[in-house]
């Protein structure tokens, strides 16, 4: 889904930062080379395309970008860098000759970070690159500890929250069925008790990643909503397919094969999950509500198995 948020994975601390510049002047690339690369990786573009194009590819950490360029120029990078979510929290630099005011506040507008006056000196912008690298991984690191679970690295239940206002509202523009499930580890207490605490959260490791890796499609979203229970939204699924899939995905947990000798007959960890279909006209509230009944009843009914809660196509 394009409204999900990129969490880059935290850098080593020895790893270089990767510094795109992009510029027409092969002249000036040379110049920021020499004066950024015995810090950092740097990455040359020489026209506006082909540096959006290595911007993508490559995820440098910051770019520096010339704001006088033939065809795109540097505020149409910017723009087109700026709209696309795997590039929009990327950092921008401008260089420019310029001193006129107006072309200063179109630079700021146009979301840069900052700017850098050419003739270059090398102190201030190694300085200024610096800084901006520093702020940006502060601001990652932030962003991880807010919006993703401590234990098992997934999204949390705030993360899952804004998600699901999200996944609703685009469910009202497009029309698209949205599903909501709720998953929760059967006999967990018991399995805790059993094998220990620490046992416990490798187990909820585990099973998160094999929630998440038994998800495919763009838009699908796992969150660790509580203790030992899991949220999941699931946009553009017929009710069929959403059973079928919830089936899938309690038969990828059993397949990691934990052992539990107080679970249910399996002998292995299990999940139930209770399954809730709606469209963008359901509340958040509601879809948790009857996903919350139904993974009462599939406790209910033996656990280790999905229900769904259907309503009439
Ligand atoms: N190890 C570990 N245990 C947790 C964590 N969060 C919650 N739990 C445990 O999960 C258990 C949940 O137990 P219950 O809600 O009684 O449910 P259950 O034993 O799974 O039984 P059913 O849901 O009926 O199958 C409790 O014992 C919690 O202590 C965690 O982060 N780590």
């Amino acid at each position: 889904m394009g409204s999900m948020m990129a969490f880059p994975a935290p850098a080593p601390p020895s790893a270089r930062a990767t510094v795109l510049v992009i510029d027409d002047q092969p002249l000036n690339i040379q110049t920021v080379y020499s004066m950024l690369s015995q810090q950092y990786e740097v990455l040359m573009a020489t026209s506006g395309e082909a540096g959006i194009a290595l911007c993508l590819a490559q995820q440098p950490d910051i770019v520096l970008l010339d704001l006088v360029m033939p065809e795109v120029d540097g505020m149409q990078v910017a723009a087109r860098l700026k709209q696309d979510p795997r590039t929009a929290a990327t950092p921008l630099i401008f260089i420019t000759a310029s001193t006129d005011a107006q072309e200063e506040s179109a630079c700021w507008q146009a979301g840069a970070v900052d700017f850098v006056s050419k003739p270059l000196n090398p102190l201030t912008l190694r300085h200024r690159v610096q800084v901006h690298l520093t702020l940006r991984r502060q601001a990652d690191a932030l962003q991880r500890l807010a919006y993703l679970d401590g234990l098992t690295g997934i999204p949390n239940r705030r993360y899952f929250d804004q998600q699901a206002d999200t996944a609703l509202a685009l469910a009202r523009r497009s029309g698209e069925p949205l599903t909501l499930m709720l998953g929760d580890v059967d006999f967990f207490k018991r399995y805790n008790d059993l094998y220990g605490h620490q046992a416990g959260d490798a187990c909820l490791t585990q099973v998160a990643a094999a929630l998440q890796a038994g998800l495919r499609r763009p838009g699908d979203f796992v969150a660790r909503y509580g203790g030992e229970e899991f949220a999941l939204l699931l946009p553009g699924l017929a009710q069929a397919d959403a059973l079928r899939l919830a089936q899938h995905l309690c038969q990828q947990v059993r397949a990691l094969q934990l052992p539990h000798a107080a679970g249910t007959a399996a002998g292995v960890v299990s999940l139930s999950l209770g399954v809730a279909c709606g469209d963008g006209h359901a509340s958040v509230a509601d879809l948790l509500a009857r996903a919350d009944a139904q993974l009462y009843l599939a406790k209910g009914a033996g656990r280790d198995r999905a229900c769904l809660d259907a309503v009439a196509p």
